[in-house]
């Protein structure tokens, strides 16, 4: 299944106060798209209003992809908190969106999955029992497993060390190649590490920070990755970039 671009158009308010106006924010097809800025500007709105999820808000605009086709059905979505059910161990969390259809499970995918997130000798514990860097990493399994050609990622490698972010961050790229991937992150080097297209939204709007250069994954100490997140950076403080 190809995976379409998308756009978001409108302005959005919680109970008559307004969120954002006249946002237009598209996503590229095929690509990773990251949407930074700061806390409470609506950047988890935008994904649950392109996932189709309540907001406890109202938007008034356009939302679609660009071949026409529905977003329903097509979509994964991470949220910020884990959302893991705590009734199900490891691998029934990660195998929760088939057998809520109705299907069967590719228990394979599910096993190499599990272990490509460093959980096969957790598989059968529950949610209780791990802790937050695990329980995200169940979380990315799971919305992995879904292998939707869109999926949205709301700071999904946050509680994780350096290290295993980094191979989380990689082993998500990789999976999800040729998917339209929108990636909401705090974290400017992560965004410049795995971004075709990087966004900021903030109280006056949404700006894109052009300049990327070559493919990601990028080398976190090329000296372009590095003027580059210097530049994001300053542009989340306020300044020019
Ligand atoms: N259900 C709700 N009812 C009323 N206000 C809400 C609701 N959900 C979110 N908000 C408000 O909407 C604003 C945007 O929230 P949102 O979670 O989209 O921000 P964000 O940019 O993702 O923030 P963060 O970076 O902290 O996750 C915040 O001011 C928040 O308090």
């Amino acid at each position: 299944m190809p995976a379409p671009g998308l756009r978001l158009r409108g302005d959005f308010d919680h109970a008559g106060v307004p969120l954002f106006r006249d946002l237009d924010l598209t996503v590229a097809a095929g690509g990773w798209t990251c949407l930074l800025g700061p806390s409470g500007v609506g950047k988890s709105t935008v994904l649950r209003l392109l996932a189709g999820l309540e907001t406890g808000g109202s938007f008034t605009g356009e939302i679609g992809a660009d071949d026409g086709g529905p977003i329903a059905g097509r979509i994964a979505f991470m949220a910020q908190t884990d959302l893991l059910a705590p009734w199900l161990d490891v691998r029934g969390n990660v195998t929760l969106g088939a057998r809520l259809r109705g299907e069967t499970p590719d228990a394979a995918r599910a096993e190499e999955l599990i272990a490509r997130v460093g959980l096969a000798d957790h598989v059968h514990k529950w949610p209780a029992s791990l802790s937050g860097g695990m329980r995200q990493r169940v979380a990315l399994a799971r919305v992995l497993m879904e292998d939707r050609p869109i999926v949205l990622l709301d700071e999904p490698f946050g509680a994780l060390d350096a290290r295993t972010r980094a191979e989380m961050q990689e082993l998500a790229f990789e999976t999800l190649t040729g998917r339209t991937v929108l990636l909401v992150t705090h974290d400017p080097a992560e965004a410049v590490r795995l971004g075709h297209h990087l966004f900021i939204l903030s109280e006056n709007g949404l700006s894109e920070c052009a300049g990327l250069e070559n493919e990601p994954v990028r080398a976190v100490d090329a000296p372009e990755t590095i003027e580059m997140q210097v530049r994001l950076f300053r542009s989340l403080r306020g300044g020019v970039a």
